[in-house]
């Protein structure tokens, strides 16, 4: 699926990757305005079990809408949808065959009540669902912090942009702000999800170790956390729980999204043993334990946690 003349603005040369982008954040800003009146429990629950707020469906109805219009995409899922939809195509690898697109609409949503950051994460994958972090051609994210700004990672690096909506209110304008985002090579921050008595022996025993020369920063939202990171160098987790060995974060439209941003800027990733993106695709809403950051710092994570 590549077009061999490249957007010229710092874009994937990809005919579908910026369409696909360019619908998120056609939708960031009336995400966005829309959240006041959504800071409720919707009264259902998703394929993880997990309570879905006002804010969270009405995301992912928006985002459906947009993603699966954009020519190219033939399937879509969502954290909040049980099973893909079909957006017509078969998807695939071929030079013919459509992406599957799967998104996280609104992460940290558990953020909303207390107005803290949150964001939408997204996967572009040449792939059916569930698809390898390697089947990625494209992730990136949205980040809802004071300034709306959107991680865009593809063939081309990984670049900030931000995201407003036009002086006539009629658009949406997309800003590159970093064209080359890398991680810092010292790192200076960690944020680790989960309650530590929940924490292995291991994984205790590694925070204890780093926390003598990094930061603790820790929002409560994947992106917020991951886009400290991505800024001033360091380590995310949601680790392995003993009451959940799997962690919390999913595999197709978290872990896999921002392995490939972290990866792309020179960081590694890991679920405790490898990369992120070799973890085997079972199934659409499986979990896995994520670690992101500096690769010097996944790398002492994987010796502290795979030691048994
Ligand atoms: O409250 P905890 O256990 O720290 O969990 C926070 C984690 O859960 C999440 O909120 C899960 O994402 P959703 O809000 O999309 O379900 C992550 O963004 C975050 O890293
Ligand atoms: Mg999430
Ligand atoms: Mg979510």
């Amino acid at each position: 699926m590549s077009d061999p003349t490249p957007r010229g603005d710092g874009g994937s040369a990809d005919p579908v990757v910026d369409p696909v982008f360019d619908a998120v954040a056609a939708t960031a800003p009336e995400i966005r305005a829309a959240l006041p009146g959504r800071r409720v429990e919707s009264g259902t629950e998703n394929a993880s079990g997990e309570s879905v707020l006002a804010g969270d469906l009405y995301a992912d109805e928006l985002l459906g809408d947009a993603i699966t219009a954009v020519d190219g995409v033939g399937s879509f899922v969502s954290e909040e949808r049980e099973s893909a939809v079909d957006a017509g195509g078969a998807v695939g690898s071929g030079p013919d065959d459509a992406y599957a697109v799967a998104i996280d609409p609104l992460d940290g949503s558990s953020n909303l009540r207390s107005n803290n950051a949150m964001g939408t994460v997204v996967g572009i994958y040449d792939a059916p669902l569930p698809a390898s972090g390697r089947d990625l051609v494209a992730a990136g994210y949205v980040l809802y912090g004071p300034i709306t700004t959107m991680v865009v990672a593809d063939e081309t690096g990984v670049r900030e942009e931000v995201v407003e909506r036009t002086s006539d209110g009629d658009g949406v304008e997309r800003s590159v702000v970093e064209a080359d985002l890398t991680l810092p090579e010292t790192p200076t921050v960690y944020g680790f999800g989960g309650r530590v008595p929940d924490w292995t022996a291991e994984f205790r025993a590694y925070a204890r170790a780093i926390e003598d020369s990094l930061k603790l920063r820790y929002g409560g939202a994947m992106v917020g956390d991951v886009n400290q990171v991505l800024t001033y160098g360091g380590v995310f987790a949601y680790p392995a729980l003993r009451s959940a060995p799997e962690g919390k974060l999913r595999l197709q439209f978290e872990a896999n999204p921002i392995a490939y941003v972290i990866e792309r800027a020179g960081g590694a990733s890991s679920d405790g043993t490898g990369s992120i993106l070799d973890v085997e695709p079972e199934a659409v809403h499986q979990r896995t334990p994520l670690y992101v950051g500096n690769e010097a710092l996944i790398e002492r994570l994987e010796a502290a946690v795979d030691a048994d």
